[in-house]
């Protein structure tokens, strides 16, 4: 069975998509300000929606207070605050996406979209645990520290 290659973009070529490609867009962000809206709009769906990223938001929130409460050095809760981001900005493009997918699949069933989405899925499983590693490293020892020094006085 032949496979359809379509063949490589002529720099003509490109220079048209590149020039109208947004004119595929049904609309597109007219300044700064706009484009901060969509985006928002973007993180309040998937708060909304997503179980998951409630999760995380709340165990990033939890980790953060954590690190300040235990007076952290700078650095450490640096990487706290951006093992945490990293997990809630991996959840996102997985509900985008999941989005894209459905779109293009809707309701049917094909293993490519299981594969696309499978390892959307993975790769926030990897960062959450990968947060959760990194969190631990970092808070366990202080908050034993506080324990045992509460218990013997
Ligand atoms: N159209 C499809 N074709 C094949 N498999 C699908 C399709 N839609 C979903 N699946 C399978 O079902 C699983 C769950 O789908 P879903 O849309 O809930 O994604 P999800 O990543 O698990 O969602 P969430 O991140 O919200 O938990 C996917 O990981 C995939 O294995």
């Amino acid at each position: 069975m032949s496979k359809q290659v379509s063949s490589s973009p002529t720099p003509n070529h490109l220079e048209t998509i590149v020039t109208n490609e947004r004119e595929l867009s049904w609309r597109v962000a007219s300044n700064l300000f706009v484009s901060f809206k969509y985006a928002w709009a973007g993180i309040s769906y998937a708060f909304q929606s997503q179980r998951n990223f409630r999760i995380h938001v709340g165990v990033g929130i939890l980790a953060i207070g954590l690190s300040l409460f235990l007076h952290l050095q700078a650095v450490e809760i640096a990487v706290i605050g951006l093992t945490s981001g990293l997990v809630l900005a991996l959840e996102l493009l997985n509900t985008a996406l999941e989005s894209l997918v459905d779109l293009t699949v809707k309701q049917t069933y094909h293993d490519l979209a299981k594969i696309a989405k499978d390892c959307a899925a993975g790769a926030v499983l990897v960062s959450a645990l990968v947060a959760v590693l990194v969190a631990g490293i970092l808070l366990l020892p202080p908050m034993f520290t506080l324990i045992l020094s509460a218990l013997k006085s």
